[in-house]
C-alpha cells in the first residue's frame, strides 16, 4: 500500500506541530522517521493513521483520501503501534492481541477459528506464544511492546505505522523486530531514536525538525555529519562495518557554543504584554 501526504499541517492549541509535510512511502518500503524529541514524529504518525484530523493537506492510501473514512475502514488497511498504549482493563495477552481482529468482526460475534489462528501466528512471530494466557498486568515493558506488535500483525494490515517500537526491548528483540519490519511485505513507516538501527534496517530515512521534513533519502544521505551536529546536536562519528553498513557512535552532546549555525528561523510575533495586572 502506498502512503502519501501532501502539505500536511497540524497545530496543537494554535501552535504548529506538523508543518506542510509531503511524503510518499512506496508499497513494501520500510522507512525510518527520525528527529529529535518534540520534532513532530508522533503527531505526523497520528495524522497518517487518521487519529488526528489535519488542519491542512491530505493523507492518501493508494491514492484515496482517507479523511472521511471510519476508524474501522482505516484499521482494515493500516495498523498503528503507539508509544505506551495499553488496554484500560486487565486482559489475557491473547485477548489484547485479539483486539487486532476487531475491524473484521461485527460487535455481536466472538472470535472464530480464523481469528484464533491469526492471533496464534502473530504471537508466534514475536515469540510470545508461551505468554498467551498470562495477564497483561504481569508483563514486562518489553513483553508488552512485543504484544503490541503482535496486535498490529493480527490486524493483517497493508501498512504499519510504529512509534518508537524498540522502546523497552533488549538488544536481541530490537534486532528481531527490525528484521521483521524490514522483511515484511507491508509498507512500514517507523519512528526511531536509534540511528544505527534505522540506518541498518530501513530502505530510506526521513528526518523531521521542528515539524518539517527536512531530508529524505538513503541512510548515508540523511545521517550526515552536518545533520548529526545541527539537528541532533551531538558530536558523533559515522563508520561503516565489515558488512558495509552504517553505524553511529557518539562522543557526547554538542554544547550550544559548538553548534553549527543554522539558517535563522522566521521571527515569531512578540507576545502582547498586559500591564497593570498582578
Ligand atoms: N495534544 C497536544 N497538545 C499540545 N502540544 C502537543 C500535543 N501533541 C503534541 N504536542 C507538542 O508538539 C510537539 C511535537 O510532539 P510529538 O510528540 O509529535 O514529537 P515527537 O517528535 O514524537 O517527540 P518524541 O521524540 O519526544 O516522542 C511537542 O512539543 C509536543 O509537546
Amino acid at each position: 500500500m502506498r502512503i502519501t501526504a501532501e502539505g500536511l499541517s497540524w497545530a496543537a492549541s494554535g501552535t504548529p506541530v506538523v508543518r506542510g509535510v509531503d511524503l510518499d512511502v512506496a508499497p513494501g518500503e520500510t522507512v525510518g522517521l527520525l528527529g529529535p524529541n518534540g520534532s513532530g514524529k508522533s503527531s505526523l504518525l497520528r495524522c497518517l493513521a487518521g487519529l488526528r484530523a489535519p488542519d491542512a493537506g491530505t493523507v492518501r492510501y493508494d491514492g484515496r483520501t482517507v479523511h472521511d473514512w471510519s476508524a474501522r475502514k482505516i484499521a482494515r488497511r493500516i495498523a498503528f503501534v503507539e508509544q505506551d498504549s495499553g488496554p484500560g482493563t486487565d486482559l489475557r495477552v491473547a485477548d489484547v492481541v485479539g483486539l487486532g481482529r476487531t475491524p473484521f468482526r461485527d460487535s455481536l460475534r466472538g472470535p472464530d477459528a480464523t481469528d484464533r489462528a491469526v492471533v496464534a501466528a502473530a504471537l508466534d512471530r514475536v515469540g510470545l506464544t508461551a505468554l498467551a494466557g498470562r495477564s497483561w498486568k504481569g508483563l514486562s515493558g518489553g513483553e508488552r511492546q512485543r504484544a503490541h506488535i503482535a496486535r498490529a500483525l493480527a490486524q493483517q494490515p497493508y501498512g504499519l505505522l510504529l512509534d518508537e517500537p524498540t522502546n523497552h526491548l533488549d538488544v536481541r528483540h530490537q534486532l528481531e523486530l527490525m528484521e521483521l519490519l524490514a522483511g515484511t511485505p507491508q509498507t512500514v513507516l517507523v519512528a526511531l531514536h536509534d540511528l544505527t538501527l534505522a540506518a541498518r534496517h530501513c530502505d530510506r530515512l526521513l528526518l523531521m525538525h521542528r515539524g518539517r521534513l527536512i531530508a529524505s533519502g538513503t541512510p548515508a544521505a540523511v545521517l550526515t555529519p552536518e545533520h548529526l551536529a545541527r539537528i541532533f546536536e551531538v558530536d558523533a562519528e559515522l563508520a561503516t562495518d565489515s558488512l558495509g553498513r552504517l553505524s553511529v557512535s557518539y562522543r557526547g552532546p554538542l554544547r550550544a557554543t559548538a553548534l553549527p549555525s543554522a539558517p535563522a528561523p522566521a521571527p515569531e510575533p512578540l507576545p502582547v504584554l498586559r500591564q497593570g495586572t498582578s
